[in-house]
């Protein structure tokens, strides 16, 4: 099952002309996924403002609504839940689909364990592919029971909550916010308390959400950049509105096109800032790029800020050490783009967790840059790109049904001496549905069948 099996969009971009502009990028994802969500576990009605209506999240709604939440739109992001109370879950008639979303589908099988009901996941071909087995792990610890999976534990597979679900500490393998929200929401259904500890700080909008939705959270530093989570169970969750500010990890594509075609300088109005989600500017910043908050405010909880971006003459190579890797994983294909245009090779460390996203996303990324003639290599878990100040374009990048791999080639064809084509601009859809209206409008020449 898939609900995505369109056919490929293919599209080429070219050289353009200076980007100018105030543009606003969708709503973040992982907040809208998450408001959703809390939508559904609180007793009443929440209103949530900015969501991101992409695929991923839209199929969020569609699972919120399956498990007996009212799920209602009334505008443009605008959105009312009616939710059914943490363990008010009832069994979904059918399966759910997830589309392409790991955010979507690992959070919400957190979510039902504390519910005694059978429960199946599926998604795309994409998403059937990557591991399940970090979420599983600490799920069966707390009693919930895997009936079917495919084969290494993958979608589709089936859940069932147990009567009675155990609290447990769970140190997580990997640095991972999907596996730290799959315990916590978990932990929601289960007496007593429930305690994730991270060695590496990921992004932390779910301890956010619980404490402005009314769940005792503490939060405290473990070793050098991790984090302890302690959640009391069986709270009742009161419905909280919710406005979800733009997306950090859309506006990175924006970001990097206006660093590399030349005279460009435009403002992304409304940007999350939370520090967990910074870490594309702040190595954007190190490498010698103007980027400036401007207007820096407080909205629903989040920070958030008009990002100004000016065209900075050619940036300067860096290392990128892997400590970085949370608070930026889904840049990497992007500031892989900014660094070809780069003066000196640079070096991201500590990369293995883009091997398992929508695509192998290191192969993917290295395969992309080779077809826009980049020279670069894989080291291990590193990647390093060797910036030569402009990029030969001319060749085609396989997306791999992967988004972020889509706006990152379509950002790089915008300065490569010849178009560069990309398979399949489809899936942009997922995350961020008006990126080439807003690319567009911003100067940008692509061509799309869109
Ligand atoms: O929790 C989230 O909303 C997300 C966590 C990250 O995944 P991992 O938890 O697998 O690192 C990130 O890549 C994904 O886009 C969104
Ligand atoms: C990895 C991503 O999302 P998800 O894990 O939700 O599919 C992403 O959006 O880059």
């Amino acid at each position: 099952m898939s609900s995505h099996a369109s056919a490929p969009v293919p599209a080429a971009s070219r050289l353009s002309p200076a980007l100018k502009g105030r543009v606003r990028v969708p709503g973040d994802k992982s907040v809208s996924h998450r408001a959703l969500i809390f939508g559904t576990l609180a007793v009443g009605e929440t209103h949530i403002t900015g969501l991101l209506e992409g695929e991923d999240v839209l199929n969020t709604g569609r699972a919120c609504a399956a498990l007996g939440a009212t799920v209602e739109r009334l505008g443009e992001g605008e959105w009312r839940v009616n939710g059914v109370g943490v363990g008010g879950l009832t069994e979904p008639a059918g399966p759910l689909d997830f589309g392409n979303a790991g955010t979507g589908s690992r959070l919400m099988m957190g979510m039902v364990a504390g519910n005694p009901i059978t429960v199946t996941f599926d998604g795309d071909a994409s998403l059937r592919r990557r591991p399940m087995r970090r979420i599983l792990d600490p799920l069966e610890k707390m009693g919930v029971q895997v009936i079917e999976a495919a084969e290494g534990g993958r979608l589709p597979l089936t859940l069932k909550g147990p009567r009675e679900l155990v609290p447990i500490t769970y140190e997580s393998p990997v640095a991972s916010a999907q596996i730290k929200s799959a315990v916590l929401l978990a932990g929601l259904g289960a007496p007593g308390e429930t305690v994730l500890i991270e060695a590496e700080a990921s992004r932390d909008h779910t301890e956010r959400m619980l404490t402005h939705f009314g769940a005792q959270v503490s939060v405290e530093p473990y070793g050098a950049h991790g984090r302890k989570v302690t959640l009391k169970g069986r709270p009742e969750l009161k419905p909280a509105p919710i406005h979800v500010p733009a997306d950090p990890s859309s506006a990175a594509f924006p970001i990097v096109a206006a660093l590399i075609v030349p005279g460009s300088e435009i403002v992304v109005e409304g940007v999350m800032t939370n520090p967990l989600r910074t870490g594309l500017f702040i190595t954007l910043k190190e490498m010698g790029a103007e980027i400036a908050y401007e207007n820096a405010r407080v909205e629903g909880g989040e920070n958030v800020a008009d990002i100004r971006v000016k065209y900075s003459g050619r940036l300067r190579a860096v290392e990128v050490p892997p400590e970085r890797a949370p608070s930026m994983i889904d840049e990497y294909p992007v500031l892989a783009v900014a660094a070809a245009f780069a003066e000196g090779t640079t070096r991201m460390r500590g990369l293995s967790e883009l091997r398992v996203k929508e695509s192998d996303r290191l192969l993917a990324v290295s395969k992309g840059l080779d077809a826009a003639g980049v020279v670069n290599r894989i080291e291990g878990d590193d990647l390093l790109v060797e910036g030569a100040g402009s990029a030969a374009g001319g060749g085609t990048v396989e997306t791999h049904m992967d988004h972020r791999i889509a706006m990152s080639f379509l950002v790089l064809g915008l300065a490569t001496a010849k178009p560069l084509n990309v398979d399949d601009v489809s899936f942009i859809a997922t995350s961020f549905p008006s990126f080439l209206p807003l690319m567009r409008g911003m100067g940008a020449v692509i061509e799309a069948a869109l």
